[in-house]
């Protein structure tokens, strides 16, 4: 339980006081609800018997005050203010309800922005141990989950409770039988929703996991759509998916079925009650004239109280089938936190994402040399560095490039760079000053091209200008981008031109248009530093030929950092670093190391 209240407080993204001013919100509805059918009791009794108002000296005194004649008069007097307490109570009613679902969604709405806000700015180590069908479940689905599953319930409950208190507050006023039919209706209750504690939770992660598995499932099946085909292994992903259905429809089966189950046994307990009590006492051959009074605002009680107990108990489960989802999403939160404490450390890594825009032109400038010094890194939880002890320097304007054998530590070296991976020794310098000392700022001078492209189901000119909203996409430096990417005469040919969609994850492109978008993209955002691993690759051999006859004429202009495994592409490099087991081991010109027959 304090775990459960300790998490959602953790994750809720508001203020506490927001749900107390909704708790009083609530109190003042209960009152006002017990208020009314309070008042209704003392109606009847007049309506069927008016001379009671000649018998109380209260009444007489208000009749005197109101200088009414005739008992009728103050009889619909009377009921004219339970209607009118009513209307104001079904108002408030409504006007509260809509406020507890605006403010649900809105939680939804920040945590979502919350999460995307974590996970993107979470060190890059975060995402490589996990799976992107765990964080969208969280972000789409366990957001959901939080907002109408876990605040709302929160918030009826505590309204629930509100109107169980002031309706047992009226009742216990009427007779301390009430006490009795209390205790009769929550002792069954409680006894059962505790047996069933850890069922409920239990059926409630098996709901949450295959919820889960079938994103995971969709994701893979459909991610990679071309292997699927032509495997043709449908009937795996079918078969797992159909798995994954069944465990939901059984587990979700029976939470559903068994948050019914305090509501129903109330019924029955009440009817018991009322029927039995009634019946006994005409059995016993007792007089129940002194009872009815106390059965009616009892039954009209258990009109409003009764919805409350089982909507009560009903929420009760469900937030505990929801104990999974608390622990999923704060476990990622509290995750994203230690990461970033642990990396912040060593350095002071300034890598916010709200940072970002006010960075985004605030280039540092870069004069003379980026410097790495005995920089060394490993992954989280293996035995050995990827990369020992690495130190270099390169001067602006020289193009560099990184060789070596499949596994040697290119690809680490560059994320390295890229600030992705922040090294657990040494350090890299930009003119004398540790990139960890604001690594937006350093990322901001970075383009990079890696060996597959990202595109977006979107325009080729969006894809392009990556993250640069419609009316500030500059025109000619889209142009020039466009022109030495080589990609002019593929627009030219295209019926919509930059404006042709290219498809999820541009499927509409052959993998050398992708990857020379990938190319304008880097040209366009026009940063000092080029960072391109593998960059043509997929290029056919004339193609690449232009691309990188594109990419020397930067030579001098732009800082470029290459990886590469087609040695031509790297001819015109200053200097080329060999890699092996993640330690430089040689380096040197092209001449050198290449035509002086040293492998690669
Ligand atoms: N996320 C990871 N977790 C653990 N180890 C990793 C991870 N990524 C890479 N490695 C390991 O680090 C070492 C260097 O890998 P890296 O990808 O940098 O090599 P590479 O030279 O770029 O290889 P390639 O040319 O095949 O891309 C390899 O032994 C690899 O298994």
């Amino acid at each position: 339980m304090q775990n459960f209240i300790n998490r959602f407080f953790f994750i809720l993204p508001a203020s506490p006081k927001q749900l107390v001013i909704l708790v009083i919100l609530f109190v003042l509805m209960s009152v006002l609800e017990a208020f009314g059918i309070g008042m209704i009791g003392p109606f009847l009794n007049l309506a069927s018997n008016p001379d009671l108002v000649k018998e109380s000296e209260f009444v007489a005194s208000v009749y005197a005050g109101l200088n009414l004649t005739e008992a009728s008069q103050g009889i619909a007097l009377l009921g004219l203010f339970i209607i009118g307490l009513f209307t104001v109570k079904s108002f408030l009613n409504w006007q509260i309800k809509t406020y507890v679902f605006g403010f649900c969604l809105k939680v939804r709405g920040k945590l979502c922005e919350k999460l995307i806000q974590e996970y993107l700015s979470v060190p890059y180590t975060f995402h490589l141990s996990k799976d992107s069908a765990s964080v969208i479940q969280c972000i789409i689905i366990y957001t959901q989950s939080f907002a109408l599953d876990i605040l709302m319930p929160i918030l009826n409950s505590a309204a629930n409770l509100m109107i169980i208190i002031a309706l047992s507050g009226l009742l216990l006023l009427t007779s301390k039988l009430v006490v009795i039919v209390l205790i009769f209706l929550f002792v069954p209750l409680i006894v059962i929703l505790n047996a069933f504690k850890d069922k409920i939770k239990y059926w409630g992660k098996r709901v949450s996991y295959a919820d889960e598995s079938i994103i995971r499932i969709v994701n893979h099946s459909l991610g990679g759509i071309k292997e699927t085909k032509v495997i043709g292994c449908y009937d795996f992903f079918e078969e797992q998916l159909s798995y994954q259905s069944r465990e939901y429809i059984e587990a979700g089966t029976l939470l559903l079925s068994f948050q019914i189950v305090p509501r129903i046994l109330v019924e029955a307990i009440l009817i018991v009650f009322l029927v039995g009590i009634t019946s006994t006492m005409i059995l016993l051959g007792q007089d129940i004239d002194g009872l009815i009074p106390v059965l009616s605002i009892f039954a009209l009680s258990s009109i409003r109280l009764l919805p409350a107990i089982s909507n009560l108990s009903k929420d009760m489960s469900k937030l505990r089938s929801m104990t999974y989802v608390l622990e999923r999403l704060s476990q990622d939160l509290r995750e994203i936190e230690t990461l970033k404490n642990s990396e912040g450390l060593n350095r002071t890594v300034v890598t916010e994402v709200s940072q970002l825009a006010a960075d985004k032109f605030q280039h540092h400038d870069f004069n003379n040399q980026i410097i790495f010094e005995g920089v060394t890194y490993q992954y989280p939880g293996c035995e050995l560095p990827a990369i020992s002890d690495v130190s270099l320097s390169i001067n602006k304007g020289e193009s560099i490039a990184f060789i070596g054998q499949s596994g040697a530590g290119k690809t680490t070296l560059v994320d390295i760079m890229l600030g992705l991976l922040i090294p657990q020794g040494g350090d890299i310098k930009i003119d004398d000053i540790s990139i960890y000392n604001n690594l937006r700022s350093w990322q901001n001078m970075i383009g990079y091209i890696p060996q597959s492209i990202f595109l977006m189901a979107d325009t080729i000119e969006r894809n392009i200008a990556f993250g640069v909203a419609d009316d500030l996409i500059d025109q000619k430096r889209l142009q020039q981008a466009l022109e030495m990417a080589q990609l002019m005469d593929l627009v030219k040919e295209l019926p919509d031109g930059i404006n042709t969609m290219v498809g999820e994850r541009g499927v509409r492109l052959s993998g050398g248009q992708r990857q020379r978008i990938g190319i304008a993209r880097a040209l366009y955002h026009e940063r000092d530093i080029l960072v391109l691993d593998e960059a043509t690759s997929a290029l056919d051999n004339e193609t690449e030929s232009l691309v990188t006859e594109s990419i020397k004429s930067l030579s001098g202009i732009k800082t470029m950092i290459m990886i590469a495994h087609r040695l031509t592409t790297i001819q015109h490099c200053d200097r080329l670093y060999v890699m092996e087991k993640g330690r430089i081991v040689r380096s040197g010109t092209y001449n050198e190391i290449v035509l002086g027959n040293i492998q690669s």
